[in-house]
């Protein structure tokens, strides 16, 4: 059977999170870590999330790594393209969201692409074209210090149309709130104008359904998980997806271990609760900047602990320490090296029986899969909104959670092995 869903997510707990929301709506989907192989085999998956680390990388790398991943869905049935950034549209100011949604419209000659990031759930909404976090716009929002991608600007439109060679309009709440046909009808009213994009308001989850149906036609949707709550009902409307689910998930036996390069205030806060109950170490990047062999270090206090505790390692800190550090190292250094450290640590533990792992972070876990050369995960138990088990599908038995950043209740750690057998 082809599949007839593809996902283009820019960051690997972004993937999860939408493949979580998938899942739940009923569809067989697989994770599939970069663009596969053209002979990959990926069960009888009905929509398929693939995991780029582009929301970060240069902007001629995230279109070519985006673009391919879009030929391998097309070639292997994809019958809309869902391209999934985050719901805080983090990215820097030269993109890429807007770099890439304008490679995606071309290559598949398609009028109009809906932006909507909302995620009520997680406090996500849109109003007027302005991103709101909780009661907060973005950019007053603890998004404004992001180490990689500060957002200072909590309007979509002009956040597109700096980013984008298109120019995008709105479509408001009260036409969301009409329905399907009011929105579908003010959409074509926009593409007779020219626009190429066009902000959808989100209050919540009723009004994502109901774009989720106006867009049934859409070849390529673009934004966070929550837009994809709707789409599964119109395949299955249509007879395309069954309710047959094929999970297979079973979690590994292993220790647990914590790594988070996360700094966002809800993953510091996850932290100081975890830190509280379990044994913890801190990544000293002035060592790792010196040479030092942090992950050796790391690695022997890790194996050292109880076998019964899991090992907390991370780098993450507040904001004046990150920007002292960035100011030491450089940015991308900076970032690079704690990913660096984290990655390794991760296969060096997974060596060791920490088979159970919880990653704190997007390009911290991106770095991480990557590192464990982890080529494919099955979606298993939810978390938190957003952050479900998964299951590395391959050589390597492993058990991970993704955790995005900004995710999950300040008990986080502690519900996440619960939730474990
Ligand atoms: N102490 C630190 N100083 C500088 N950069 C850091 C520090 N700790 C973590 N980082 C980097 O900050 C970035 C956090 O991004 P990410 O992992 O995507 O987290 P989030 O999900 O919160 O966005 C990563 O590149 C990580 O390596
Ligand atoms: O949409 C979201 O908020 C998440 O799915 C997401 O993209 C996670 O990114 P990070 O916060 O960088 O982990």
């Amino acid at each position: 059977m082809p599949i007839v869903l593809g996902a283009i997510a820019d960051d690997f707990t972004g993937a999860t999170d939408l493949a979580n929301t998938l899942v739940s709506e009923g569809m067989r989907v697989v994770q599939v870590i970069g663009a596969p192989e053209p002979d990959a085999s990926y069960g009888d998956a009905e929509a398929v999330v693939v995991a780029l680390k582009s929301r970060t990388a240069p902007v001629e790398e995230a279109i070519a790594e985006s673009l391919a991943a879009l030929s391998w869905l097309q070639s292997e049935g994809a019958e809309q393209i869902l391209f999934k950034y985050c719901s805080t549209f983090d990215s820097t100011p030269q993109g890429n969201i807007g770099p890439v949604a304008d490679a995606l419209r071309d290559a598949m000659g398609c009028e109009l692409a809906l932006i909507c990031p909302a995620f009520p759930k997680n406090g996500r909404t849109i109003y007027n074209g302005v991103l709101f976090v909780g009661e907060a716009p973005l950019a007053e929002s603890p998004m404004k210090d992001h180490p990689l991608t500060p957002m200072r600007d909590s309007n979509l439109m002009r956040l597109m149309d700096a980013q984008s060679a298109g120019k995008t309009g709105l479509i408001p709440a009260p036409i969301v709130q009409q329905g399907a046909e009011a929105i579908r009808a003010k959409t074509a009213a926009l593409i007779a104008e020219g626009l190429s994009y066009a902000v959808i308001d989100a209050l919540d989850e009723i009004d994502l359904r109901t774009i989720g149906k106006a867009a049934a036609d859409h070849k390529l949707i673009t934004g966070g998980s929550g837009i994809a709550l709707g789409l599964p009902d119109n395949f299955r409307a249509r007879g395309k997806i069954t309710s047959r689910q094929s999970g297979t998930f079973r979690a590994t036996e292993g220790r647990a271990l914590i790594l988070a390069g996360s700094c966002s205030t809800a993953t510091r806060a996850q932290l100081a609760q975890a830190k509280a109950k379990w044994p913890y170490a801190k990544v000293d990047i002035d060592k790792v900047a010196a040479g030092e062999d942090v992950v050796t270090q790391l690695a022997d206090w890790a194996k050292a602990q109880p076998v019964d505790s899991p090992a907390i390692i991370y780098g993450s800190a507040d904001p004046e320490e990150v920007a002292a550090i960035q100011k030491r190292y450089g940015v991308t250094t900076s970032g690079q090296m704690m990913e660096d450290t984290l990655s390794a640590l991760a296969l060096r533990l997974a060596d060791a029986g920490f088979d159970r792992l919880v990653v704190a972070g997007g390009e911290t876990s991106g770095a991480v899969v990557s590192a464990l050369e982890i080529k494919m995960l099955e979606i298993g138990p939810e978390i938190a909104p957003g952050v479900p088990w998964t299951q590395a599908l391959g050589r390597r038995p492993l058990t991970l959670a993704l955790k995005s950043g900004n995710f999950g209740q300040p008990s986080f750690f502690e519900d996440a092995l619960k939730v474990l057998p």
